[in-house]
């Protein structure tokens, strides 16, 4: 398996990055590029840690290089936030960033599995399919938008609010990754209950999660050592579903379902990138207001990153 992370000498980067030269199975191969002249080193320091995955480092000329033979290619290459910023205010230099990088994807491994980190993911998963389609290399079950580090504290705000073992806690998140279009449906978490204020409490915290890590680095960025985690947790289960395990994760992918074109759901994975897409299932009342609410915006981020291509 060989895994190619864009964006690699960054805060995400290097904790993702790391995560995936120890876990990734014996025998795989990690392509680290950056346009930043550090991501050599990078590739070095990593290189010294004794597991059976082999890292190269790849700097700004050489993307084609770093995506020969990928069968997975995951994108944090970007800027984060800074207090006072929304995750929208992002796109003026990220689409660019994200359009570039996939027109490389489509000319060097178009047939990699794509997990889309860079923000905003609502709409650099449009960006992304949009180009692929101009491409003529689109295929719908191989581009995700990584949405995993919702689940991550969904479940980490739940097992603290109840005093349980984050291990045991399953929280299904739906939707997209920004402000209200982040839906966790707290009504489906098994044998666990929660009065209204614990649902509208929780529901906030989880959908302003990424401002709170924003507000405590205080200009220092995003969120980059969760996500790391999160990246590093959806890229093994595609690994392990890649390989033959029935695995069920949370992605932001393509629906065409009423809700919006991209939406995210629990995804069966398999070999080709999505096997089946689930039902999310029957929503509470709040659920069904929140996610009716949400809605015109998470298609109107859409259409930003379907026009942005569009030119
Ligand atoms: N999907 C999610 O849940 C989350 C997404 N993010 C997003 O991830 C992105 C990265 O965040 P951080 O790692 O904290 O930022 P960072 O600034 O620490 O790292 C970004 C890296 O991207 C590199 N880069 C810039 N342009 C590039 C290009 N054209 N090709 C390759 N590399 C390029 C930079 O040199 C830098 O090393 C941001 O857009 C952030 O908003 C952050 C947290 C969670
Ligand atoms: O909030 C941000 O800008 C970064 C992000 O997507 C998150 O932490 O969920």
């Amino acid at each position: 398996m060989k895994v190619a992370v864009l964006g690699a000498a960054g805060g995400i980067g290097q904790a993702l990055s790391l995560l995936l030269k120890t876990q990734l199975p014996a025998g795989s191969e990690l392509s680290l590029y950056d346009v930043a002249p550090v991501v050599p080193g990078v590739a070095v320091d990593l290189s010294h840690i004794p597991t059976d995955v082999k890292v190269k480092g790849f700097g700004k000329d050489d993307l084609s290089d770093a995506l020969q033979g990928c069968d997975i290619v995951l994108i944090p290459a970007g800027v984060p936030r800074k207090p006072g910023m929304d995750r929208s205010d992002l796109f003026n230099i990220n689409a660019g960033i994200v359009k570039n990088l996939v027109e490389a994807i489509a000319d060097n491994c178009p047939k990699a599995c794509i997990g889309i980190i860079t923000n905003p993911v609502n709409t650099t998963v449009a960006i992304a399919a949009e180009t692929l389609k101009a491409k003529g290399v689109y295929d719908k079950n191989k581009l995700f938008g990584v949405t995993t580090l919702d689940v991550i504290r969904a479940e980490t705000f739940v097992a603290e609010a109840k005093g349980l073992n984050p291990a045991n806690v399953h929280v299904p998140v739906i939707g997209g990754h920004s402000g209200t279009t982040i839906l966790p449906l707290l009504s489906q978490v098994e044998g666990v209950s929660f009065s209204e204020d614990e649902v509208s409490q929780l529901t906030h915290r989880i959908q302003n999660a990424g401002t709170e890590v924003v507000e405590a680095k205080a200009g220092g960025g995003s969120a980059t050592l969760s996500m790391g985690q999160a990246a590093a947790r959806f890229c093994l289960s595609l690994v392990a579903a890649m390989k033959g395990d029935n695995v069920v994760e949370y992605t932001y992918v393509e629906t065409n379902s009423d809700d919006a074109t991209f939406f995210a759901h629990p995804v069966r994975l398999g070999k080709n990138g999505v096997e089946e897409i689930l039902s999310y299932g029957d929503l509470s009342d709040f659920e069904q207001k929140a996610k009716d609410d949400m809605l015109d915006g998470l298609r109107n981020d859409i259409k930003i990153g379907v026009e942005f291509v569009a030119g």
